[in-house]
C-alpha cells in the first residue's frame, strides 16, 4: 500500500512547512484541544476536516485536494475512511480583553464503519471532545447514535453540528429538534455548517476551543502515551500515532510497549501538520507520531500504552484489547499457480493490518488457499479488493462464517471457524456470537423491518421514536445472520432509508447443524454450511437445485444430496449422458479422430474431480458467488 504520509521518504527535518518552526517546544496543555468528528457514513466528515485544514492555514488552497485526510486509494474510491489520521491545527482565538491566544487543536480522524469499532473507541479515548456531525438533509442515523454512545462512554464533551446546510433539501430546524431530543439542550444551540462552502466552520473551531476541556496529566510523572493508530510505511517502517497522557516522550530515548514489554529505540517523534514534522518531543496532552524502525504493526498495537524503558510507568492506561477476528472465509486463487503469490500478498498486507489472520487451507473443490479471519464483512471486502487490485490476483472467497463454540458430550470444546472442522460425534451444545443492532428507519417501514429481523432470528430489545416520522429499533441477532445479505435486504425493504449499526454482545446457545452437500456420495467441502436446524432443509434444497443446473451431465447418473450427519434431507439427480465427440467423424481417418480426442482431453484439464464426477471450476464459483448464503434467507 502507499504511504499514509504524503512526504514519507523525503527529508522530514527540512520540511518547508511553516508549522515546523513552531514545534521546537512543548505546548502547554491548557492551550491544547483534542477532538474528533463523529458522524454516520457520508455525512461529510472528511469534507469538513478538509475545510478545517484550509481555514487554519495548514494546507493552502493550491495544495488542497479533496479529502486530504483519506489517503488510501480504496478509501478515495469507496469514499469511506478506513484508517485514522490525525492532524495538528493552529487556531488563534481573540480573548475578551482583545488579546489573541494561539491554541493547538489536534483533530483525530476516526474510522466510520462498524467493523472498526475498537479503533474508533481508541481514537475517542485520545480526545476530550467530539464534534457530532449530522447531515442536515438526513438527520441522525444508526452510526451517529452508535458513535455518540461511544463518545459519551468515554466522557467526551459533545458539540452537535448540522452539516450540508447549503443543500436545498436541508431541514436544519427539523433535525436540530431531533438532535436536541437525543442529547438534550436547545435546538438553537446546534451549530449549522457547510463543509462544502465553509460556512460556520470558523464558529465551530471557536466553539471547540471554548467548550472542549484542555487535557490534564502529570507532566513530571513517568511517561504514558496511548497508541490510537499505527500504519506501515514502506520507507520508514511502522508509524505509530500516540496521545501523551503523562510525562513526555522525547527522541532518542528507549521506549517500551507495556502489553508485550518489548523495548524499542525511538528514532523520531513528531507531529502531523499535515506532513510529518519532527519535534523536540511530545508532552502532556499532545498528539503526534513516533517511529522506532519496527516493520510490523503487530509490534505497535492500537490501544497499547507506550512508556520509557528507563523509569517507566508501572501501570498501563488500560483499555487494551487484542484485535479478534469475527468473520472467517476461505480465499482461493482462481489459478492454482497463483498460490505462492497469494501467500506473499497476505504477508505484505499483514504488515499494515494487525487484525488480519490467515492460515493455509485446502479444498477438494477449490485447491490450495488460505482461511482468513476478519473484523467484519467490510474488512473482508477491503482485503479482497486490495489483494486483487494491488497484487493482481483473481480470487474466489467462500461463504463467510462466524466463530462457533461446540461442546461435546465428553465436555471437550471446539472452536469452529470452518464448516469442515465441525466435530463428529455427540454434540452437547453450540454457542454462536450475537450482536446488538440499532436500526433507524422511517416509521412507514417498521413492519417490513421487523419481519426481516424476525426471519433472521432477531429478538427485539426495544423501540424509540426519534421524531414522529423516524424510529430507532433495537434487536439482538446472531452475527451469522447479519454477515450475509442483511444490510442489502434492509436497504431494499426500506428503499434505502434505513441505517444499521451493530456491536458484539457475547454469545448464545443455538440449535445449529452442519449441512453437507454430497456429489455421488462424496462431500464437497466448499458447500458445507453451518445453519440453524430450521433452515437446514431450505439450504439443502436451494444448493442441490443450483448445483444440478451448474454441473454438466456425466457419463453416469450423479446424485446430488444434502445431508445433516448421515440423514439425507434433499436430493437432485443429474442424468447420465455420453458425449461422443467422434459422432460426426465418419470414415476411418485415425489422425483426425486422435485430434478430436486430444482436444477433449485439453478441455477436461479445467475440470475438478470430486470422486468420479468432473465439475468445471466455474460451477463452484457460480454456486459460491451468487446468493449461496446459508439459511433459507427470505429474498
Ligand atoms: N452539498 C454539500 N455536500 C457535502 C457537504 N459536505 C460533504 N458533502 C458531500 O457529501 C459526500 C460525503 O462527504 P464525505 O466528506 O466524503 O463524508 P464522510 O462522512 O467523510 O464519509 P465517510 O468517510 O465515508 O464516513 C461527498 O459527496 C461530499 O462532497 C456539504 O456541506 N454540502
Amino acid at each position: 500500500m502507499g504511504c499514509p504520509c504524503p512526504s514519507a521518504g523525503k527529508d522530514l527535518v527540512t520540511s518547508s512547512n511553516p508549522a515546523a518552526r513552531a514545534h521546537r517546544t512543548f505546548t502547554p496543555p491548557e492551550l491544547i484541544r483534542n477532538f474528533c468528528i463523529i458522524a454516520h457514513i457520508d455525512h461529510g466528515k472528511s469534507t469538513l476536516a478538509d475545510r478545517m485544514l484550509q481555514l487554519t492555514g495548514v494546507v493552502d488552497g493550491r495544495a488542497m485536494r479533496a479529502q486530504y485526510l483519506d489517503r488510501m486509494d480504496i478509501e478515495r474510491e469507496r469514499g469511506i475512511t478506513i484508517k485514522s489520521q490525525n492532524v495538528r491545527l493552529p487556531w488563534a482565538v481573540t480573548q475578551p480583553d482583545g488579546s489573541v491566544k494561539e491554541h493547538v487543536l489536534h483533530l483525530i480522524d476516526t474510522p466510520g464503519h462498524v467493523d472498526f469499532t475498537y479503533e474508533v473507541s481508541r481514537s475517542l479515548a485520545a480526545c476530550e471532545g467530539a464534534v457530532l456531525l449530522v447531515d442536515a438533509a438526513q438527520g441522525i442515523e444508526a452510526q451517529t447514535l452508535a458513535n455518540l454512545y461511544l463518545a459519551l462512554e468515554n466522557n467526551l464533551t459533545v458539540i452537535p453540528v448540522l452539516n450540508k446546510i447549503d443543500l436545498p433539501s436541508a431541514q436544519p430546524e427539523r433535525y436540530a429538534e431531533e438532535i436536541a431530543h437525543i442529547i438534550g439542550g436547545n435546538p438553537e444551540d446546534v451549530l449549522r455548517v457547510s463543509g462544502k462552502t465553509g460556512a460556520g466552520v470558523k464558529e465551530l473551531l471557536d466553539k471547540v476551543v471554548a467548550e472542549i476541556p484542555a487535557p490534564v496529566g502529570d507532566p513530571d510523572g513517568p511517561a504514558r502515551a496511548m497508541i490510537f493508530d499505527s500504519v506501515y510505511d514502506i520507507y520508514r517502517g511502522v508509524i505509530t500515532y500516540i496521545r501523551v497522557i503523562d510525562g513526555k516522550i522525547t527522541p532518542r530515548e528507549r521506549i517500551q510497549m507495556m502489553s508485550t514489554r518489548a523495548t524499542h529505540e525511538l528514532l523520531e517523534v513528531g507531529v502531523i501538520s499535515p506532513d510529518p514534522v519532527p519535534t523536540v518531543g511530545l508532552g502532556v496532552g499532545e498528539v503526534g507520531y513516533l517511529i522506532t524502525g519496527v516493520k510490523d504493526v503487530r509490534q505497535s498495537k492500537v490501544g497499547d500504552t507506550v512508556t520509557s524503558a528507563l523509569r517507566g510507568a508501572t501501570e498501563s492506561l488500560g483499555g487494551y484489547r487484542d484485535p479478534r477476528p469475527m468473520v472467517y472465509s476461505g480465499l482461493f486463487p482462481l489459478d492454482g499457480s497463483d498460490y505462492p503469490l497469494l501467500r506473499d500478498a497476505l504477508d505484505k498486507l499483514r504488515l499494515n493490518d494487525a487484525a488480519l489472520t490467515y492460515e493455509p487451507e485446502s479444498s477438494t473443490a477449490l485447491g490450495f488457499g488460505y482461511r482468513c479471519g476478519y473484523l467484519g464483512l467490510l474488512h473482508l471486502e477491503i482485503t479482497r479488493d486490495r489483494l486483487e487490485r494491488e497484487f493482481g490476483l483473481d480470487l474466489i472467497s467462500t461463504a463467510p462464517t462466524v466463530v462457533y463454540t461446540v461442546t461435546m458430550e465428553d465436555r471437550s470444546v471446539h472452536s469452529v471457524t470452518n464448516p469442515s472442522d465441525w466435530p463428529e460425534g455427540k454434540i452437547s451444545d453450540v454457542h454462536e456470537p450475537v450482536v446488538k443492532c440499532t436500526i433507524i428507519t422511517p416509521t412507514d417501514y417498521i413492519g417490513p423491518v421487523m419481519e426481516l429481523c424476525q426471519s433472521r432470528r432477531g429478538v427485539m430489545g426495544g423501540m424509540d421514536y426519534l421524531s414522529e416520522t423516524r424510529v430507532e429499533l433495537r434487536y439482538t441477532m446472531p452475527l451469522a445472520e447479519i454477515i450475509f445479505d442483511f444490510f442489502d435486504s434492509l436497504k431494499s425493504r426500506t428503499r434505502g432509508y434505513a441505517s444499521l449499526d451493530y456491536d458484539e454482545s457475547g454469545t448464545q446457545a443455538s440449535d445449529l447443524v452442519k449441512v453437507d452437500i454430497l456429489l455421488q456420495g462424496e462431500p464437497v467441502d466448499a458447500f458445507s454450511a453451518i445453519v440453524h436446524r430450521d433452515f437446514a432443509y431450505s439450504y439443502g434444497l436451494s444448493m442441490t437445485a443450483k448445483l444440478r443446473e451448474l454441473i454438466p451431465r456425466q457419463q453416469f447418473e450423479v446424485p446430488i444430496q444434502a445431508a445433516v450427519g448421515s440423514r439425507v434431507i434433499a436430493r437432485e439427480t443429474i442424468r447420465a449422458m455420453r458425449k461422443d465427440v467422434l459422432a460426426k467423424c465418419y470414415g476411418g481417418d485415425i489422425t483426425r479422430k486422435r485430434k478430436l480426442l486430444e482436444k477433449q482431453k485439453e478441455g477436461k484439464k479445467r475440470m475438478k474431480m470430486v470422486g468420479r464426477v468432473e465439475v468445471p471450476q466455474e460451477a463452484f464459483i457460480a454456486a459460491l458467488s451468487t446468493d449461496a448464503a446459508p439459511a433459507g434467507k427470505a429474498k
